[in-house]
C-alpha cells in the first residue's frame, strides 16, 4: 500500500495529493501537464515535496516534520520509464543484473527472464533489440532489485499498437506473480483499463476522482476529463461455450441471463469453459432499440433497463443494467426520437466483431 500526503510546488501549480493506492494495479489518468509524473517522482523520491508524507507499505520514506528522505535507491521501488532508460553499452543480461541487490538464491534471475521472455536476447545490446523487447528488459530489470512497488510511466507510449498489445499481458502476468501495488500512468484510458478498472483521475496537480471507472465515467463533474472516444466498456467475462470451428466464444457475467458472443482468431482460441476474459466495447459502437430485432446480423442483443442518463454536449450517455452496466453512448436527438428515460427497458445492440479482447 503507498500512501501519499504532500504538496509539491510546480511551475504553474502546487501538486496537492492525499491518497492512498492498495496492493492492485492503480491506473493514473489526466491531461498532459497534470502532475500525474511530478506525483510518481515524489514517490520514487526523484521530487522533495514542501510538506506531507509519503509510506509505503506502511513504512515512511519521506515526512518533512520528521526530516526524513530516504534516497531514491533505498526506496525499494521498481521504477520503469517511457522510453526504458537501458544502459547502451550493456548486454541485456548486465542491464537486468545491474539492479540485482542481493545473492540470486532463489532463482529470481531466471524466472523473471523466463516470464518476459527474454532468454534470447540476453547477449544483445538495447540498440539491437525492438522498441516491445527494450522496455520488458527494463521492466525485468525493476524486478530484478526486488521492489516493494513498482511506477510505470507511460510505459506504452513508445511502442506502437502491435507492441502494446504484447507487453500488456507481461505487465498482469508481473502483477498475478509478484503481487505487488503497481501505478501506470497513461493518456490512453483504454490501455489503462487492459490492466485494471482502478483509475486515479487527475487534473491541475489534483486527483479529482479515484475509484471504479464505470463509477467516475457517470460522474458529471468529471466528464470532461474523458474525451468522446474514451467511453469505453471494460467488463470481465467468463467463457461458457467455444466453437472452435468459427471461433464463436459465448462469454457469461455472474448470474445475468444475458451473454456476449464475441469471435477471437483461431491463433488466440486457447480459452476453456470458465477461463476470466477483458472484453472492451466502445460506447458509440453500441445501438439501442425499443425491440429485439429477430432478423438482424447482430449477434449481440441484450435486454436492460435504463439506469441513468448523462448529458454529454449533444450526446447522451445511457447506463443500462443488463446484468452489468453497459455505457451506450447515442445523440440527444435519437434519445428525444426513441423517447428514452431512466427506467425503459431497452435492446442493446452490438456486432462481435465490435469487441476487442485483451490479450
Ligand atoms: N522540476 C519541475 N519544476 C517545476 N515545475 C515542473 C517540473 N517538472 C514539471 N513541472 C511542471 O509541472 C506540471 C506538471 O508536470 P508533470 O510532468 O508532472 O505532468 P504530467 O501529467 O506527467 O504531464 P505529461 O502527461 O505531459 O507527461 C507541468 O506544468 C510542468 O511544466
Amino acid at each position: 500500500m503507498i500512501q501519499v500526503n504532500i504538496q509539491l510546488k510546480r511551475d504553474n501549480f502546487d501538486v496537492l495529493v492525499n491518497e492512498t493506492f492498495g496492493m492492485g494495479i492503480t491506473g493514473i489518468f489526466g491531461p498532459s501537464g497534470s502532475g500525474k509524473t511530478s506525483l510518481m517522482n515524489s514517490i520514487c523520491g526523484l521530487a522533495k515535496p514542501e510538506k506531507g508524507s509519503i509510506s509505503i507499505n506502511g513504512k515512511k520514506v519521506f515526512s518533512l516534520d520528521e526530516k526524513l528522505n530516504i534516497p531514491v535507491e533505498k526506496r525499494r521501488i521498481g521504477y520503469v520509464f517511457q522510453e526504458g532508460r537501458l544502459f547502451p553499452h550493456l548486454s541485456v543480461e548486465k542491464n537486468l543484473r545491474y539492479g540485482m541487490t542481493k545473492q540470486d538464491s532463489s532463482g529470481l534471475f531466471n524466472k523473471i527472464v523466463t516470464m518476459l521472455n527474454l532468454g534470447h536476447l540476453l547477449k544483445s545490446k538495447p540498440a539491437k533489440i525492438s522498441g516491445g523487447e527494450r522496455q520488458r528488459t527494463a521492466l525485468g530489470r525493476a524486478l530484478l532489485s526486488s521492489p516493494e512497488i513498482l511506477l510505470l510511466d507511460e510505459p506504452f507510449s513508445a511502442l506502437d499498437a502491435n507492441l502494446r498489445q504484447q507487453i500488456l499481458p507481461f505487465l498482469l502476468k508481473i502483477h498475478q506473480s509478484f503481487k505487488i501495488p503497481m501505478l501506470v500512468v497513461s493518456h490512453d484510458i483504454t490501455d489503462l483499463l487492459k490492466l485494471t478498472n482502478n483509475i486515479c483521475l487527475m487534473q491541475s496537480g489534483r486527483v479529482i476522482g479515484h475509484g471504479e471507472y464505470h463509477e467516475l465515467v457517470r460522474k458529471p463533474n468529471l466528464q470532461h476529463i474523458f474525451s468522446r472516444h474514451s467511453l469505453i466498456n471494460a467488463i470481465s467475462m467468463t467463457v461458457s461455450r467455444v466453437d472452435m470451428e468459427t471461433g464463436i466464444t459465448q462469454l457469461s457475467y455472474g448470474d445475468s441471463h444475458n451473454w456476449i458472443n464475441v469471435v477471437i482468431e483461431k491463433s488466440r482460441l486457447n480459452y476453456c469453459k470458465g477461463d476470466q476474459i477483458k472484453i472492451f466495447i466502445s460506447s458509440d459502437d453500441i445501438a439501442l432499440s425499443a425491440k429485439r430485432l429477430p432478423s438482424v446480423t447482430i449477434q449481440n442483443q441484450l435486454d436492460g433497463v435504463v439506469r441513468e442518463i448523462i448529458e454529454r454536449e449533444n450526446l447522451r450517455l445511457c447506463i443500462v443494467d443488463v446484468g452489468f452496466p453497459l455505457l451506450v453512448e447515442i445523440t440527444a436527438e435519437s434519445a428525444k426520437r426513441m423517447d428514452i428515460e431512466v427506467g425503459y427497458m431497452v435492446w442493446c445492440l452490438f456486432k462481435s466483431v465490435a469487441i476487442d479482447v485483451a490479450g
